[in-house]
């Protein structure tokens, strides 16, 4: 092997907790514990498949020490028939034993699986935006699919494997110790060779995976651009980069395929030390008549049966390495607390020192970083008295979108703390949190299914009055009508697709349904056209009526009807007040409402910067 293997780099940092292998193995354990019928049964068969196959070493060695005793014939045909029995016996408990293993492997898989959703989906917000879903879908997806192969195609062989070596190991010490002790002398060859194997197998998958992923890359984007590709007599062009990644990928898989070999070699050299000490010792003992010639005999058979077993140990042990990998990231994930808080929800609320009514939402951000980048907020106290409507008004990347997640709890201020009436966030617990202050951010999800459940998403109970009444208040009635099944037309992916304004009116009706007391919109909706923002502006005023609202102005007309207007500039609150106390002080708001208005007259819904 002269190449040296690519390392593939530095990890992206990882957020989300992976497991000890102490917790790795506890989860396991207990996943195992809460099925003790189908876990006793698998490792009683195994178990006793392996028994059983030792019973054949042994019978021909008892036969051959009768053999050479003269013993007649019908001795031999009954020790034939006994190898016989546990052969057929061997056959019928390890197929018993690997069905049931696959069973136990699957259900216990099952529910770690459903597990990790389960954490997954509940996750507190604020982990979630920290981690980046990445992360959680490369461990549901990818980590997944690594330990469900390892379970279903080597999993029950490997345990197998596991159990024959070592019965066969304590069957051979013990027949003579002697004799075990002579078998021994292969394992430091079978570590090397292991030790060997890891060093190169590993990055070689790696690089394979790597490989087999862009030639799938090529391929699928020269199909996909098939058209371009022609337009532009790209063929050749194409056809070459498949050429070569295709070129790439079976070059590594010979060269995994000339690893396996030479694994193979080294395997083999093992096992020829480890019989020919077997086969001396054997022989030195019965020439000084400390043992038999049939257990000589036995022993040399019981260590040739090791073979297949510890090969397929050894060939399986980098699969099952990154399968223990991937179990430990996927317990680390069910490791993760629950969304809900602490349980104790004060049910009044608290009124800081010396102020008359408490703040529906106070916002108090001393500072705010994303990680280790530039500060993005500072010195910001935004407090919203209940019912009122604020607008965060500011440039592009002014912190709206930031201050606006902090205010929502998606995000934790790095310095800093939010307050629902007095009460912080982190003292209310993810749902009660959820059920208080709704957030619609910019990127408005439609989910696949029926109209119907998208919107009971926000509240379970709905009635189909409440969900028409809630689309009326938004103003979806007219597209509402269109619909060929009304509430129970599919919508989203493999549905009808809705318009961008479309799915901002059904966020909008969720948060209607959800009825939380504190609204917060981030809403982008420039890209509707200047009718079709104005009725969103309408319907998003007729959903927040009566809750206390945060609105990102992303037009300046959302500012204009607020009660309170707040500026940000580069992540501090610059100016603050009505909108006609700010354009009576001249500020930096008042040029902006005045450029933006002019050029209103021409395109009344554009977008600010
Ligand atoms: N998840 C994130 N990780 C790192 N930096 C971020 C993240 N989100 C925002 N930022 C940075 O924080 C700063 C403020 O961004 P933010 O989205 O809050 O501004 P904004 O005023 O809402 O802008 P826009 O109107 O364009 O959405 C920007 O410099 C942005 O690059």
């Amino acid at each position: 092997m002269t190449d040296e293997p690519t390392t593939t780099g530095a990890e992206p940092r990882r957020l989300l907790p992976t497991a000890t292998a102490a917790q790795t193995w506890a989860a396991l354990r207990a996943e195992f514990a809460r099925l003790p019928g189908l876990s006793a049964a698998a490792v009683t068969l195994l178990v006793a498949a392996s028994a059983t196959g030792l019973v054949a070493p042994w019978v021909l060695g008892r036969l051959v020490d009768d053999v050479i005793a003269g013993s007649g014939t019908a001795r031999i045909v009954a020790w034939a028939g006994v190898i016989a029995g546990a052969a057929v016996l061997a056959g019928l408990l390890t197929a018993a034993g690997a069905a049931i293993a696959a069973r136990l492997g699957e259900t216990v898989l099952a529910r770690l699986r459903e597990r990790v959703l389960d954490r997954a989906l509940h996750l507190p917000s604020a982990t979630l935006e920290r981690a980046g879903t990445g992360d959680l879908i490369a461990r549901a997806g990818d980590d997944v699919a690594v330990v469900t192969n390892v379970i279903t195609t080597s999993g029950p062989a490997f345990v197998g494997a596991l159990l024959s070596t070592v019965l066969t190991a304590v069957g051979l010490f013990a027949l003579d110790w002697r004799l075990g002790l002579a078998g021994l002398t292969a394992a430091p060859m079978y570590a090397l060779a292991l030790r060997w194997y890891l060093k190169w197998s590993v990055p070689y998958y790696a690089r394979e995976r790597v490989a087999t992923g862009e030639r799938s890359q090529a391929m699928a984007g020269a199909l996909r651009g098939a058209a371009t590709v022609r337009a532009y007599r790209m063929e050749d062009a194409h056809v070459a980069r498949i050429a070569d990644r295709s070129a790439t990928a079976r070059d590594l898989s010979l060269e995994i395929f000339g690893l396996h070999t030479r694994f193979g070699l080294r395997i083999n050299r093992s096992e020829f030390v480890g019989l020919a000490a077997v086969l001396l010792a054997g022989f030195l003992l019965v020439r000084n008549g400390l043992s038999t010639v049939g257990a000589a005999t036995s022993a040399a058979l019981y260590f040739h049966r090791l073979f297949n077993p510890i090969g397929l140990l050894l060939l399986q042990s980098d699969a099952v390495l990154q399968a223990g990998a991937s179990l430990a990231r996927l317990v680390g994930v069910t490791s993760l607390p629950g969304a809900d808080g602490p349980a104790s929800v004060p049910s009044q609320p608290s009124t800081t020192k010396g102020e008359a009514e408490p703040a529906a939402l106070e916002v108090v951000v001393a500072q705010h970083r994303y990680d280790d980048g530039p500060v993005v907020l500072r010195d910001v106290q935004l407090r919203l008295a209940p019912g009122e409507r604020v607008a965060l008004v500011g440039a592009s990347g002014a912190g709206k979108s930031t201050l606006a997640s902090i205010a929502a709890g998606i995000i934790a201020p790095a310095d800093g703390s939010v307050r629902l009436r007095g009460v912080p966030l982190s003292h209310l617990g993810e749902h009660r949190v959820r059920r208080e202050i709704a957030l619609i951010s910019q990127e408005v999800h439609v989910f696949a299914g029926l109209l119907r459940d998208d919107l009971r998403l926000a509240d379970p109970d709905a009635t189909d009055a409440e969900m028409t009444a809630a689309l009326d208040l938004v103003g979806a009635t007219s597209w509402l009508r269109t619909l060929p099944d009304g509430l129970d037309t599919g919508v989203g992916e493999g549905g009808r697709q809705l318009t961008a304004g479309q799915a901002q009116q059904l966020a909008l009706a969720r948060l209607v349904l959800a009825d939380p007391t504190v609204a917060i919109l981030d809403e982008a909706t420039a890209e509707a056209g200047s009718a079709g923002a104005r009725d969103l502006d309408r319907a998003a005023v007729a959903a927040t009526e009566g809750r206390t609202t945060l609105v990102v102005a992303h037009r300046l007309t959302q500012a204009a009807t607020a009660d309170r207007v707040v500026v940000l500039e580069h992540g501090r609150v610059t100016e603050e007040g009505t909108h006609d106390e700010l354009l009576e002080a001249g500020g930096g708001y008042s040029q902006l409402w005045r450029s933006w208005s002019s050029a209103d007259l021409v395109a009344p819904s554009k977008p600010l910067a």
